[in-house]
Parts: C-alpha cells; structure tokens; sequence
C-alpha cells in the first residue's frame, strides 16, 4: 500500500482524508472523542506538509438523507480544539456548500465535510449508484487518503470506490491498527481467547464461525448472547435477539463442541422491565429470565467467570460492551471483564467505538491496555482473515 510519503509533493494539494469520527454523543455533546483524537495525527501531517485537508467522514446509520440528529457539526467544534486551528465545516458532503468550502480552502488549512450517510449513494449497493456518489467526492479533491480503520470493512463509496478514482494512499491511524492485529492473527501467544458482545448482532455473529479456528475459547455476552441462549432453549423475555439467526447460533455452539473450542456463555443476567436507566434491575438465572423483561446486563456470577477466562489467556482480542453500560445499574459486567483486560499476561485488545468509550468512561486508562483500537467490526473481520474492501483496494491501487 502507498503511505502518505509515497505521494509526493501535497503543497496545495486536495487531499480527502476518510476519518472514522463515529463518536457516541449524549444530544450535540461528544461523550468519547477518542476517535477524533486518534484521526489527528494524519491530519496534522498533511497540515504541515500544506495540504489543503477535506475531511469526510460518517456518524451514526442515517438513512441516506439529511438527519440533523446526525450532523458531524459538533465533531468539527471538537477536531478544531484538538487540532487548535479552525475546521470549517461544510454544511452538505458534495453539494454547493462543499464545492465552496473547497475552493476557498488554503493550503494547510482543514474542512469537515457533512455526514457521507446523508447521501444514499455512500452506503448503496448498487456498484453504478456508489460509483456516481464516488465521483462526486473525488472531484472534489486531487488525491485520497483512508485513515477511518473503523470503517474499512465497508464496501462503502468514501471507502472504497473513492480510493479506484484518486491517487490513494494509507493513512498512519490504519497502518498503526494493522500491525498490531497482524502480531494477533500471526502467531497469538496461547490461550487465545476472544470475548464479544455488543449490540450489533446480526454485523457480528458471522465472524464466530471463523474465529472458532483461530481461537480457543470465545465469551458471549452483551445483546450478542441472547440469540444463543435461545439457541440453547432458553427463554430471553424481551431481550434483543436475531430470531431469523437462531439456527445459525445453534450451529455455531455445535460446531464448537466439534472443534473442541469452549464458547463461554452467562449463567445469570441482570433484567429490567424496560430499556430506562432507572428501570427496577433484578439479577436472575439463565433459565428464568421473566416474558416481560429484558437482559440488560451479565449477571454478577458471569462476569467472575468471564473475568477468569480473561486473566488465564495469554492473548486476548474484545469488542463489545458486556450490557448497556451507558447505564450505570448495567455496567457492572463490563467492568469487570475490563478490569479482567487490566490484568492480562501478555497482549490485550479492546476494539470498537463503544468498546473503547465504555472503558474511558469506567474510569479506565488507554495504557492499561495493550492497544485500544478504534474499529470492532473492522478489527473482528481482520482477525477472522477476511479481505477487507477498504485495505484490497489500497493493494490494487499501489
Ligand atoms: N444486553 C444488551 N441489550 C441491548 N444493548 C446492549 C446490550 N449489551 C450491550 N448493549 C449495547 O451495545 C452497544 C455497543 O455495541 P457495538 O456497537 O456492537 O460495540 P462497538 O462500538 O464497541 O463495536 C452499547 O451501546 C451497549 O449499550
Ligand atoms: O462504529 C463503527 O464500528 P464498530 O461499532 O464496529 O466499532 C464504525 O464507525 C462503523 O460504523 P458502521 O458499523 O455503522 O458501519
């Protein structure tokens, strides 16, 4: 892959930089920046090398038009404090605000671009749709650099299709991510054990069948776990569950046996009545989780036994909160598996936006962990060996 050295001379250049500022907010307040702050360092170089810097990036999952509940406007308030100059911020992502925006850009200077997601072509699959919001984005700059890691297991058109129409190279944040999971799909010092959880359910459960390969033992919690507890015939009340990929988890937890690989699922969760931070919160059994409530949270007794996996694994890779962390009564198992992450010996990896929020805002420091990244999806399909399109396209173009 091309890095930004490889591309010559950017005094005066365009260069569109794909950042991943998918940052979690509370209304317009940024509640973890780290992904802002982890896109700095590019920007920063390309500043100093003159470049005339336009970022684009994605916030949330808006539906292929304008939401201003989306709106990457408080994100450019941010970068432009932690960059300490102005980031103009252009109001649409291609259209006549943006094309202005870039003309009047002088060399060194940055501009935030609105929510890519505001355009349906960005995230279409339809190859000629994607292509024409492609080219749209790439007329307005003269060459292109991918520093969103998070983002670059999306076929998506600032990902992917931009980088076939400009001269494109890899920005420091994607290689940086790179070399630390290539040490964790090379040759992981044993036992290896990968810990999941999180929300995004149906995103995530496929790279299981490829991680039950690699690793030896997986730990299921977060929303992830209900499909598998339904799989094993439990019932799971109101909790988030993929009834359409019950089988497919059923399959999974059998193939483990198979395998000999040990899927760690809970034996107690923490349910509510409803999804409200001051819900009355019970703890109880696997099997007896209430028709009318829902998993908020592992129970105390899975979060010790998740947390004993974690200290006797010489590697471990995590994406996902344990429970809806964000509310304190639902924190407690990801806590626990974080401080677990604390006391590892040897390499531990916390990925995912929310993954790396929850652990800032549980009071943690990055630097108890062997290496926070900004990706879970991305990172979780590298380490399944998946060709990622946002890296291929870098290879074809270099
Ligand atoms: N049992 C649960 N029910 C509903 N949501 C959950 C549950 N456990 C965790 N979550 C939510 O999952 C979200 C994070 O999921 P995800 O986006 O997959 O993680 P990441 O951003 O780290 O990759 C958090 O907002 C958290 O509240
Ligand atoms: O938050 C992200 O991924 P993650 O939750 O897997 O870490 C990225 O910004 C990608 O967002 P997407 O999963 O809506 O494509």
């Amino acid at each position: 892959m091309k890095t930004i050295d490889d591309l010559g001379d950017l005094k005066g250049k365009r260069v569109l930089v794909r950042s991943d500022l998918n940052v979690p907010l509370d209304g317009a307040t940024i509640t973890d920046d780290g992904r802002v702050r982890a896109s700095v360092p590019t920007i920063q170089k390309l500043v100093k090398k003159g470049a005339r810097v336009l970022v684009a990036a994605h916030l949330g999952r808006p539906k292929g038009a304008p939401d201003p509940q989306y709106s990457l406007s408080p994100v450019a308030i941010r970068l432009s404090e932690l960059l300490g100059e102005s980031v103009r911020f252009a109001s649409d992502t291609v259209g006549v605000d943006a094309q202005r925006t870039v003309q009047e850009l002088k060399d060194g200077e940055v501009a935030l671009l609105e929510n890519v997601r505001f355009n349906a072509g960005e995230t279409s699959k339809d190859d000629a749709e994607r292509g024409a919001f492609a080219d749209e984005l790439a007329a307005l700059a003269d060459v292109f650099v991918s520093d969103g890691f998070g983002v670059v297991h999306r076929k998506q058109a600032s990902v992917y299709d931009v980088a076939q129409r400009l001269p494109a190279a890899v920005g420091g944040l994607v290689q940086a991510e790179v070399d630390v999971l290539q040490r964790l799909t090379a040759s992981p010092e044993r036992p290896y054990a990968v810990v999941l959880g999180g929300s995004k359910v149906s995103d995530k459960l496929g790279v299981i069948d490829h991680l039950l390969t690699k690793a030896d033992t997986l730990v299921i919690g977060g929303g992830m776990v209900f499909t598998f507890l339904a799989a094993q015939g439990h019932g799971v009340g109101k909790s988030l569950l993929e009834q359409d990929q019950i089988d497919v988890a059923k399959g999974y937890l059998d193939r483990a046996e198979q395998l000999g690989v040990s899927i760690v699922l809970p034996t107690d969760v923490v349910v509510a009545p409803e999804f409200a931070a001051d819900a009355p919160a019970t703890t109880v059994s696997i099997d007896a989780i209430p028709d009318d409530q829902m998993g908020l949270d592992i129970g105390p007794e899975s979060a010790s036994a998740f947390a004993e996996v974690i200290r006797s694994a010489k590697t471990v890779f995590w994406n996902g909160p344990m429970g809806v962390f964000e509310m304190a009564a639902f924190a407690a198992g990801t806590r626990t598996v974080a401080q677990a992450l604390t006391e590892v010996d040897g390499l531990s990896v916390v990925g995912g936006g929310d993954s790396a929020a929850a652990v800032r805002q549980l009071g943690f420091e990055d630097s108890q962990f062997g290496h926070i990244s900004t990706g879970g999806g991305a990172s979780l399909e590298y380490l399944e060996g998946k060709t990622l399109p946002g890296l291929a396209v870098l290879e074809e173009s270099a």
